[in-house]
């Protein structure tokens, strides 16, 4: 607060607030109209809220049982209110609510427009989009907001007021000026913004954006002795299916999610098995900016009997936390705590009815539609693939939708495909974890794979690394890494290698090959648990393996890297004795033994280059490869 007298107090909105509502005032949004919704919701929900509140105190309705939204303009003035009768704020909420921002990832998204080039650019629009812009959206349009509200049962009303900029004052309201109950936002609309005091307009836009909101809306102008209804408030997802447009999901999508894209599948549906319920659930058609934080809970609204109870109900699994979509069911006492909804049976059952449901929506559209299925993988495969280890019981079903790049190709691959194109002689789905897909493509541990027309998945997503870790067979083939124990690879033949083999004039004999091991072994005592001959490799001439047994070695990185595994297991060198680095030094065995040290030690810094990992004594390195070269090119 920075000053205060007697009848008004000026406050300074917080930091964030303040640079939303910079964003706000400067954006060339391309969709002004979109405050209005986000008004309108506000005050549906406010509505709702009362309605809940109402159920342990009836007396809170007063004379007024109905809920009820009307908007009136006044094209003269240019000023245009959003009245509703919901629950109102008191003077603190209104400090609290339209000072601050309460929302999780605010900061990061700001921080992601700001990096995207700000709101002028076509990328921060998009994000503005993304975010569900809420009351502050109202700069956009307005010079000035007035927000008068009293709260349900309370004989204190109050003035909210602000231009945006900076601050706003808070003052008490007179009873005469101020409404029954609930809010009235009351804008002077910018000069370039006076369409929005009229009436067309506002018919237009309200029909469009929130004709399904559960509150009935009416419009009324100065000219009107009474408002008109233009929505009577009833619940679309109580309709029959055939009774609703696509373009009606869209839109009542929109006004659920408060963001502007189309949603990629929509499932609804009403179950009178073991409980009835109605559900509608959207899988969104983009991906929303906050998916992966932390402290992002799921977004599916519990209605009991159409009264709105709570969207921190946990109708869905944290691995379909994308989804949005309210569940509606009779089975439920209305008048239960919003605690003890949580912890019923009866939600319990709804939860896996509407998980079952909504996964064999994804099957479906698998099936039927490949490109559209595609496009939900991209932006929610990563977040459905914690359901593999998360949802043990329905492990089979994720892994049969799990789509995988692999070294088949450029595109997608499902599990069957590759179980379907596996050779006749191979036992287990090979992977490669790792956090860079193209790092991935020309890992060295692939060559055997390749040379044999062996398919491996690629796998880059952190969360890989944990579920092919545990994940029972799919189709009976384990899942095995190819950096994890020897590959197995001689009973699977190579086409043309041995031809390759036989021609290779200066090849080692195996006691040469033998010794340059040991001797590696030697030098490298400190870094790996054993030296080998690869299977694996084809044309480079080194690579790490996790010894058998050992975790994965991307696994290990990551548990590392969250500080949860300290030390490292010691890895396997695989050495590829076709190799004609290799073969010169395993026929070097008589050479200079300090050359034949560097040379060994620089085939173990390739291999964890190769890996994308860091060399830690780059000092060493660095002299061993100066040594090495000035030796080569100085021809002794
Ligand atoms: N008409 C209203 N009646 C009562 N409270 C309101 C009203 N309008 C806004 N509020 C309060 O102000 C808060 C901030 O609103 P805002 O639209 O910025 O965000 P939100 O509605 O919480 O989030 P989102 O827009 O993402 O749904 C609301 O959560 C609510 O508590």
């Amino acid at each position: 607060m920075t000053k205060t007298d007697k009848t008004s107090e000026s406050h300074v909105f917080e930091a964030d607030v303040a640079r939303l509502l910079q964003l706000m005032v400067h954006s060339v949004y391309s969709d002004r109209d979109v405050f209005l919704r986000e008004l309108i919701s506000n005050a549906a929900d406010a509505c709702e809220k009362l309605r809940y509140e109402a159920l342990q105190t009836p007396e809170l309705l007063g004379k007024q049982p109905e809920m009820r939204i009307v908007v009136t303009a006044d094209p003269e003035k240019r000023v245009l209110t959003i009245a509703d009768n919901g629950i109102g704020m008191s003077r603190d909420e209104l400090v609290e609510s339209l000072g601050t921002i309460a929302r999780s990832g605010t900061r990061a998204f700001l921080e992601r427009v700001e990096a995207a080039g700000g709101e002028k650019s076509p990328n921060g629009d998009r994000l503005i989009g993304q975010f569900g812009i809420g009351f502050y959206s109202v700069f956009m349009v307005a010079d000035s907001v007035d927000v008068l509200s009293r709260r349900a049962g309370s004989t204190d009303a109050w003035r909210w007021t602000s231009t945006g900029s900076g601050s706003y004052e808070v003052a008490p309201l007179a009873a005469a000026d101020a409404p029954e109950r609930g809010t009235h936002v009351v804008l002077q609309l910018k000069e370039d913004a006076g369409r929005y005091a009229e009436r067309a307009t506002l018919e237009r836009i309200i029909k469009a954006q929130s004709g399904h909101v559960a509150v009935p809306i009416a419009i009324a102008d100065t000219s009107d002795a009474e408002p008109v209804e233009l929505s009577d408030g009833s619940a679309l997802w109580a309709k029959a299916k055939a009774e609703i447009s696509e373009q009606e999901y869209t839109d009542f999508y929109r006004g659920l999610s408060g963001h502007y894209d189309d949603p990629a599948l929509t499932v609804h549906f009403r179950a009178e098995g073991r409980h009835e319920y109605s559900a509608l659930a959207f899988v969104p058609g983009s991906r929303p900016f906050d998916l992966f934080d932390p402290d992002r809970k799921g977004r599916m609204k519990l209605y009991v009997k159409r009264v709105f109870i709570t969207d921190d109900a946990e109708l869905l699994p944290r691995y379909l936390r994308f989804m949005r979509g309210l569940v509606d069911t009779a089975d439920l006492p209305l008048n239960v705590s919003r605690e003890m909804i949580q912890e019923s049976p009866i939600l319990t059952s709804i939860s896996r009815g509407l998980t079952s449901r909504v996964l064999t929506a994804l099957e479906k559209l698998a099936d039927s539609d490949g490109d559209k299925f595609e496009a939900v993988w991209n932006n929610f495969g990563s977040v459905i693939k914690e359901g593999i280890y998360e949802d043990f019981e329905r492990q089979e079903q994720l892994l049969g939708l799990a789509r995988f790049r692999s070294t088949a190709g450029e595109g997608w691959r499902s599990l069957k495909d590759y179980v379907a194109d596996m050779h006749d002689k191979q036992e287990a789905i090979y992977f490669l974890a790792g956090d860079n897909l193209e790092r991935l493509r020309s890992s060295p541990q692939l060559e055997g794979f390749r040379a044999r027309g062996l398919e491996v998945l690629l796998l880059s997503d952190p969360v890989d690394s944990f579920w092919a870790a545990t994940a029972k067979p799919f189709a009976d083939r384990p899942f095995k890494s190819v950096t994890q124990g020897a590959a197995d690879l001689a009973a699977i033949p190579r086409p043309g290698a041995d031809a390759a083999d036989e021609t290779d004039k200066g090849k080692a004999s195996d006691t040469e090959l033998a010794t340059l091991m040991a001797f590696a072994k030697t030098v490298l005592e400190e870094k790996v648990s054993a030296v080998r001959a690869s299977d694996r490799l084809t044309d480079s001439a080194v690579c790490l393996v996790a010894p058998e047994g050992g975790p994965d070695r991307e696994l290990e990185r990551i548990l590392r890297g969250a500080g949860q595994a300290s030390t490292a297991t010691k890895p396997v060198l695989e050495i590829n004795p076709s190799h004609a680095l290799v073969n010169a030094l395993a026929k070097n065995a008589g050479g200079q033994k300090a050359l034949r040290e560097d040379a060994v030690r620089l085939l173990f810094d390739e291999a964890l280059v190769m890996e994308g990992e860091r060399i830690d004594d780059a000092r060493g390195f660095s002299e061993r490869l100066a040594r090495v070269l000035g030796h080569a090119l100085a021809g002794k």
